[in-house]
């Protein structure tokens, strides 16, 4: 049985096909609630209230995957899940008009002060002259993060007849060209725009992108939106400007702390707020529940996952056509991890043939995987390989080649270590399956699974029989085997094929024979 964890309130619609799964046991609770069960779930969903801490991954030992309802992954410590082996994904697109469309009612309603004269008419007044607002027409609209979202505020800003202003270092020509707006500088935006609204994420380059300063920078009077995230706008840099009056007024609907707590900014008059509502609509909970839930059974289905943050994004055909890849690299890692008993400092990938063109990154990593799994106590896989590698002074590295090895595709992996270097080279053939061809200097031809005995030894008469008949003394049945050399009287390797783990005394009396050099006993 499969468990997981919705901890934030969610659209049960979109929920309903993991509801639906007899394979699944779905706990609609608070992770607080569940204090004691937290070891058992596999899979966490949540919105933007349940913080994903390292503190909660160290306590869901077998949790596979995060997925968070909606865009924003701030609440999530991405570093601890990558660390722990955790896939995040996320609904990137789910929410997007919902965002859009609450941002512009909000722009709406603070050019028209239409929650203030609201109030007043609810009380009672009538009182005109004290709401006179601003047309949207015409004026300059500065976007700060022009991706999803920005994107739709424009849209829907020129249909207004408003100037567009957009900054985003990372814009491509071509994306503003479809859209028809151009970025300018940060500074150039605030100087120009009437109104500037904030679509970005918040990450450290963003964190009071609009502050005390760069607020000075922009017009007397103008307004101020954040419908993405609290310190977007940096609260203490926006309350001076509301005190001395340069801001005119300011939408909010995200704040440093959530929900804000004696936050001098609900005071003003002039700043309109909302409870984090730019995803609450119907239609917005519902896809990206839907868009996380289909993802989760995707994964526990083993199949690819469209929109993790700490893995390669990858199709299902790519995935497809990797598979085969990713399962030899795990396998050739763990070999070469069992036959290099001593530290490492170095992986070397190369890539040849058809392999090449896939997306090499993650079976690198799953290479890595395979390697240090054979090697750490704790879980590895393509999320953390790398880290995990890196953490322990371990520098790995792709290439791909145009060497013509023969093979329609080849990996080479070569690992350097303490005074001790091993190189392995595997092929996939095509409904035939993983091949190992290749040992250090050795061609050799073997399907690595199960139980192995990898032999090097002199080429001489009796080896090989004396290695069967120590075998055979220990009733051990030989089930495959395979001899290479590089000529005739020198160095030879074996690689023998086991139906059970052959024992540390066995391997040790092969060992101790004179001409055999080294025994090492690898299981898959
Ligand atoms: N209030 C709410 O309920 C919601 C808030 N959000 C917030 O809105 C943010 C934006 O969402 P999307 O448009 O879907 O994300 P997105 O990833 O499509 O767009 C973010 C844009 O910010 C740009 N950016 C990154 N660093 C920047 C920088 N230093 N300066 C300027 N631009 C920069 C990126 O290039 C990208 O184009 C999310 O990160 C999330 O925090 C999203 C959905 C709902
Ligand atoms: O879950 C929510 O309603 C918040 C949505 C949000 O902030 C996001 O998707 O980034």
């Amino acid at each position: 049985m499969i468990h997981v964890l919705v901890s934030d309130s969610m659209s049960s619609e979109g929920l309903q096909p993991l509801l639906d799964a007899a394979h699944i046991n779905v706990v609609q609770k608070k992770v607080e609630e569940v204090d004691h069960e937290l070891h058992l779930f596999d899979a966490l969903l949540v919105r933007s209230a349940t913080k994903v801490t390292e503190e909660l991954f160290e306590k869901m030992t077998n949790l596979k995957i995060v997925g968070r309802a909606g865009v924003g992954v701030d609440n999530i410590d991405i570093e601890a899940a990558t660390k722990h082996g955790v896939v995040v994904i996320n609904a990137p697109n789910g929410n997007t008009i919902s965002t859009a469309e609450h941002t512009f009612a909000m722009m709406a309603s603070l050019l028209r002060h239409i929650p203030q004269a609201n109030v007043t008419v609810k009380s009672n007044e009538w009182n005109r002259s004290a709401f006179v607002g601003t047309e949207l027409y015409s004026k300059s609209l500065g976007i700060i993060g022009f991706g999803r979202i920005g994107g739709e505020i424009a849209k829907r800003a020129r249909v207004f007849g408003m100037n567009i202003l957009v900054f985003d270092p990372f814009l491509t020509k071509d994306r503003a060209e479809k859209i028809g707006v151009s970025n300018c500088t940060l500074d150039e935006l605030l100087t120009n725009a009437d109104i500037i609204t904030v679509h970005t994420p918040l990450i450290k380059e963003t964190r009071g992108i609009l502050n005390k300063e760069t607020i000075a920078k922009t017009k007397k009077g103008v307004y101020l939106l954040n419908c993405a995230r609290g310190g977007i706008i940096d609260e203490a840099g926006l309350i001076h400007h509301l005190e001395n009056g340069h801001v005119a007024g300011a939408a909010l609907d995200v704040f440093e702390v959530e929900p804000p707590v004696n936050n001098k900014l609900l005071k003003f008059d002039n700043v309109i707020v909302t409870p984090h509502l730019g995803a609450s609509t119907k239609e917005a909970q519902l896809n990206v529940a839907a868009q996380v839930t289909q993802e989760i059974l995707n994964f526990l289905d083993g199949k690819p996952v469209t929109s993790s943050i700490n893995l390669p994004t990858l199709t299902k055909e790519l995935f497809d056509k990797i598979q085969p890849f990713y399962h030899l690299a795990k396998k050739m890692g763990n070999i070469v991890s069992q036959c290099m008993k001593v530290p490492v400092q170095e992986v070397a990938i190369q890539y040849e043939g058809s392999v090449a063109e896939l997306e090499t990154s993650f079976i690198t990593k799953a290479l890595l995987s395979g390697f240090l799994g054979a090697r750490v106590d704790i879980t590895v896989n393509e999320v953390n390989a790398g880290m995990i590698a890196k953490e322990r002074g371990i520098s790995f590295s792709e290439k791909i080649t145009s060497n013509n090895s023969g093979y329609e595709n080849l990996l080479e992996v070569k690992v350097f270590g303490d005074n001790q270097n091993f190189v392995l080279r595997g092929t996939h053939v095509p409904h035939y399956g993983e091949r190992i061809v290749g040992i250090n200097d050795f061609n050799i031809d073997f399907y690595p699974t199960g139980h192995l005995l990898y032999i090097q030894h002199q080429d001489k008469p009796g080896v090989i029989g004396r290695v069967g008949k120590v075998l055979g003394d220990h009733e051990v049945n030989i089930a495959t085997m395979q001899v290479g050399r590089k000529e005739k009287g020198g160095e030879a390797i074996m690689m023998l094929a086991f139906d059970r783990p052959l024992d540390d005394t066995l391997t040790s009396q092969l060992a101790a024979y004179d001409d055999i050099v080294s025994v090492k006993s690898i299981d898959l």
